[in-house]
């Protein structure tokens, strides 16, 4: 049997999702389907010809094209959604709840039609909460409804304590758990560059001044844009997650993933370390946890419980 490309659907053909596109077909993962509103379809089309014809001069072997039709998507192996609004500046995450869970909501229904065996990525945001809506509307298991949070954070954070020690990033190791949104917990005990505990590198109120930073990553960029969020490392998250998956790579890696009874948490989705490969989210991993740690993971969790309430109504 001739051996196929991978398809690869992106919901939502803004920011992220556009970069999203570009950045996955860079590697040659797949062929992507750029998907938005019918109302947009010919910027949709515009934008996926646009990297389509940039292909020649990269030398990528890709095809990227523009639709408002799931039809096209179909059977796609990975779909990522980056579909719904993105804040302004004086904006919280959890601002846009309401409107993004109807999305949301409404994107799956066309997923589960068309690719009901696909692995799903979350990023339209308050995204530990869209994860949970997506997984109610997919009825997916949930190795195959993923959210993304805690590669994006985790990079801010190791940018930050690479440009601290001046070394390089490729050296940089950490983690950042719990729910996206500023009670994030970056696990300062489990990071390392090349080995060496940051700990003994970098003076703790500079430490705590990278964490800080980290937990509000996401408006430092909202500020200094003033029109929209995050676009270029969200997509770069993306793009890891999807290889990841596809290449089954069974990266260790943060994902939102449902938990029952991991960290003593039930029905929830939130940021924890992972096996992300073949089958998606493969195993979580439970990390030994002081009770500062536990503490900082309790709130970022009530915090994303309360928002997982206004969608429950
Ligand atoms: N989880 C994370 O780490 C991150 C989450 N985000 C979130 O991702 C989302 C997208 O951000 P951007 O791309 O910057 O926004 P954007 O406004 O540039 O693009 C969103 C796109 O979604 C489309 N859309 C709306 N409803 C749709 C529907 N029913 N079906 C298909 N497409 C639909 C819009 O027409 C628009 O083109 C936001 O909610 C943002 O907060 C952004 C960065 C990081
Ligand atoms: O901050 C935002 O609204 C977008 C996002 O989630 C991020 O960049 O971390």
């Amino acid at each position: 049997m001739a051996i196929k490309r991978n398809k690869i659907t992106v919901v939502g053909a803004g920011f992220t999702g556009a970069t999203t596109a570009l950045m996955l077909a860079q590697r040659e993962l797949g062929d992507v389907v750029l998907v938005d509103i019918p109302q947009l379809e010919n910027p949709t089309k515009g934008k996926a010809l646009d990297m389509m014809e940039s292909t020649p001069v990269q030398g990528i072997d890709a095809k990227i094209s523009g639709t408002s039709d799931y039809a096209e998507t179909k059977d796609s192996q990975v779909v990522i959604i980056t579909a719904g609004i993105a804040r302004k500046p004086g904006m919280s995450r959890d601002d846009l709840v309401n409107t993004n869970a109807g999305i949301v909501r409404s994107v799956c229904e066309n997923v589960k039609a068309t690719s009901p065996e696909a692995y799903v990525i979350i990023l339209s945001n308050p995204v530990d909460a869209m994860t949970y809506v997506a997984y109610q509307a997919l009825g997916f298991p949930r190795n195959r409804v993923i959210g993304q949070s805690g590669v994006l954070d985790t990079a801010r954070y190791c940018t930050f304590i690479a440009e601290e020690l001046n070394v390089s990033v490729e050296d940089v190791r950490g983690f950042v758990l719990g729910g996206h949104g500023d009670d994030m917990v970056p696990l300062v005990r489990y990071s390392n560059v090349g080995g060496i505990p940051i700990e003994k590198l970098i003076p703790a109120d500079r430490i705590d001044a990278i964490v800080r930073r980290t937990r509000v990553g996401g408006g430092e960029i909202v500020n200094l844009l003033g029109n929209g969020s995050a676009y270029y490392a969200p997509a770069a998250s993306l793009v890891q997650m999807t290889e990841a998956i596809l290449k089954d790579k069974k990266r260790i890696t943060p994902v939102i993933a449902l938990l029952q009874g991991e960290y003593g948490y039930t029905d929830l989705f939130m940021g924890v370390p992972a096996i992300l490969g073949g089958d998606g989210i493969e195993k979580v991993f439970e990390l030994d946890l002081t009770d500062d740690e536990k503490a900082a993971l309790d709130k970022s969790a009530d915090s994303v419980r309360s928002v997982i309430a206004v969608v429950n109504g």
